[in-house]
């Protein structure tokens, strides 16, 4: 089966920078996939993801989404795409569902097709008696998921997810995996980074574990977990690729 995401040896090296984020990297996604990047801080998971939803130019490779290049059909992989970025994307002063009526009408949608998606995924995501009030007024768990709502309002058929559940209570945590299993199960592709590693192995179909903007193993969980002598879980897997010690940066 073709690719749904076809990476062809992109790299990115950031202006100014020595040293190259991304190496020369060749990854295949699946459609239907649950698509974990996994790494240490530093990796080039949010470069790599950055480059994929059009948001920073690739210094050098190639990439298609559903068969569309990105250097020619760039507009294309726009429309066919969703992305849930790391910071909140949101306006405090704003209400919930004023914030995702923007978002919503950015992506072109309008009128009732527009108050539906909206209305629908505030309930889905348990927000529905809160939509009035002002972002700034709500917990951290809740603008996570008013930030996921933002990314998905026109059902893209490749979600991007970066750190979908960081900084939030179990409560939170559980609803947002719910919602999104629910959401790949009705055909959409989820490709998302994340620092919970017994979270990626419960939630994804496939991960790849980065490090210094390289893939060092890719394949099931229960697969990388078989490679590794001992290794009990993805953390054991983790850990035995990319070491122990810290990956501070600034
Ligand atoms: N805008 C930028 N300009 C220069 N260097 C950058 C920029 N953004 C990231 N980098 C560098 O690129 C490398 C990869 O960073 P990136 O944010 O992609 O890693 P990551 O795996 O997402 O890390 P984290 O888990 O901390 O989010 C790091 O060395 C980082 O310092």
């Amino acid at each position: 089966m073709k690719p749904i995401v076809d990476i062809k040896a992109l790299t990115k090296r950031y202006k100014g920078a020595g040293e190259f984020s991304v190496n020369p990297l060749d990854l295949k996604i699946s459609s239907g996939e649950i698509f974990g990047l996994l790494g240490p801080n530093g990796a080039g998971k949010t470069t790599l993801i950055s480059m994929l939803c059009g948001l920073i130019a690739p210094t050098s490779g190639d990439f298609t989404i559903e068969g569309f290049s990105y250097r020619s059909e760039a507009e294309k992989i726009k429309q066919i795409i969703g992305v849930v970025p790391q910071e909140y994307a949101l306006y405090p002063s704003l209400s919930a569902r004023e914030n995702l009526m923007y978002f919503g009408s950015m992506y072109g949608l309008k009128g009732d097709v527009l108050e539906k998606s909206v209305n629908d995924n505030l309930e889905h995501l348990g927000l529905g008696k809160h939509a009035d009030k002002r972002v700034e007024t709500y917990s951290g768990g809740m603008k996570r998921r008013v930030n996921l709502i933002a990314g998905l309002l026109h059902h893209p058929h490749v979600l991007f997810l970066d750190e979908p559940t960081v900084g939030v209570d179990i409560q939170s945590k559980n609803v947002i995996l719910d919602f999104l299993r629910t959401y790949n199960q009705q055909g959409t592709t989820l490709i998302y980074t994340s620092h919970h590693l017994s979270e990626a192995q419960e939630f994804c179909t496939r991960v790849a574990i980065m490090d210094h903007g390289r893939i060092l193993a890719e394949g099931t969980p229960k697969e990388l977990m078989e490679m590794v002598p001992n290794a009990q879980n993805l953390e054991d897997v983790f850990l035995a690729l990319v070491g122990n010690e810290l990956r501070d940066y600034a």
